[in-house]
């Protein structure tokens, strides 16, 4: 899928720069243009991409502090200034727009939404978006940003890639220190996704094509996509169960939102050397996918890589009804009630100080 990407905020930012190293170091050339848009100018700087700085008038390059109303009100103010840089890099060979940002912050949750909108005005091909979710461990204000982010994009873009901060982080590490790592996972991960159907040309009928990408992610809302390898053996009858455990454990402990498999939609794509590709493997992971996800609409393709592992990449559309949204949506409206509870405690003590009662006092 040729796709341009825009990384609004910090982790936007970083995610957009680890994917476009990602795809040239594979010399996939899925992605064909790249910008990153932020509030504060500290984060744009060690970016290797272009970028845009935006509420300069607002916030003097400092950023928004995690205030998601300010990062909306900025991108809208400066949302010309994008769309101009953007003019020239999104051009008719581009199959897909993808905006990318943390949701827990301020500028990627306020402005993301704001710019998929704008993006899906004027242009004409999909607009998707890459939510990255907050781990559990994070506070209160980015669990609340996130579930008022999360429900204006997932109506913004297209369809709405969901990454928890929790899913791709190794243990032992905290989630600052995973940041590096989590962020080549998900450059690893999406970046086979948006190469899938490229650089494949005349190999073989069961190849993937990019309108499988499409047509999985079309019944828009929240889609989610898992990932995992095993090493694979010569002869392709050997490679049955590696191709029906590595789509197992793609789905059911290597997703990026877990504990979300039922779905409206799903393709697999199976990457490796084709001519180790079991087909009986594939015939068989795709019915357990079906079952699985409860989904009628599963598909499937290969994606031919010069490797000696086998992988599985399996993408989810249609996911919002899934355990882990639920609980999102859950720990978000808490951290949003919690927020209001300790406002309201300080205006009440606020409220105690401005006591005429209690000035006599003193
Ligand atoms: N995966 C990943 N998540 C990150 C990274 N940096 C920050 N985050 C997460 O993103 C959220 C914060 O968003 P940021 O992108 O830092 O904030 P911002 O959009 O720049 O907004 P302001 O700093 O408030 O202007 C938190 O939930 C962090 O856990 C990163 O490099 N990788």
């Amino acid at each position: 899928m040729k796709t341009v990407l825009i990384g609004v905020g910090q982790a936007g930012g970083k995610v957009t720069s680890s994917l476009v190293e990602f795809d040239h170091d594979m010399g996939f050339n899925a992605i064909r243009g790249a910008l990153a848009v932020n509030s504060a100018k500290a984060d744009l700087q060690p970016l290797s991409i272009d970028t845009v700085l935006v509420g300069q008038d607002r916030v003097k390059g400092h950023g928004v502090g995690g205030d998601n109303e300010l990062g909306a009100e900025v991108m809208q103010a400066d949302a010309g200034e994008v769309m101009a840089a953007l003019d020239g890099r999104i051009t008719a060979e581009a199959e897909a727009i993808v905006v990318v940002a943390g949701l827990g912050g301020g500028t990627g949750s306020g402005g993301a939404p704001v710019l998929a909108k704008e993006l899906n005005r004027v242009y004409e091909m999909p607009v998707y978006a890459i939510g990255i979710l907050p781990g559990r461990g994070e506070g209160a204000m980015y669990q609340v940003n996130a579930g008022r982010s999360l429900k204006t994009l997932v109506r913004e873009a297209d369809a709405t890639i969901l990454v928890d901060n929790d899913a791709w982080h190794s243990s032992g590490e905290s989630l600052e220190e995973g940041f590096d790592s989590i962020n080549d996972s998900i450059a690893r991960r999406i970046g086979l996704l948006f190469a899938s159907g490229e650089n494949v040309e005349g190999v073989g009928e069961s190849v993937v094509d990019t309108s499988e990408v499409i047509n999985t992610l079309r019944s828009g809302g929240v889609a989610a996509l898992g990932y995992a390898s095993a090493k694979a053996d010569d002869d392709p009858d050997t490679n049955i169960n590696v191709v029906t455990s590595v789509t197992r454990n793609a789905l059911l402990t290597g997703t990026s939102l877990p504990n979300a498999t039922k779905a409206d939609s799903a393709l697999l794509v199976v990457a490796g050397k084709p001519e180790r590709i079991s087909r009986k493997g594939v015939e068989r992971a795709r019915k357990w996918v079906e079952e699985e996800t409860g989904s009628m609409q599963v598909r499937g393709g290969d994606f031919p890589l010069d490797s000696e592992r086998l992988a599985a990449l399996v993408l989810l559309g249609g996911v919002e009804r899934s355990t882990r949204m639920e609980e999102f949506m859950r720990r978000a409206k808490e951290a949003r009630e919690e927020t209001k509870r300790q406002a309201s405690e300080r205006e009440d003590t606020d409220k105690l100080f401005q006591n005429d009662d209690l000035d006599s006092l003193i």
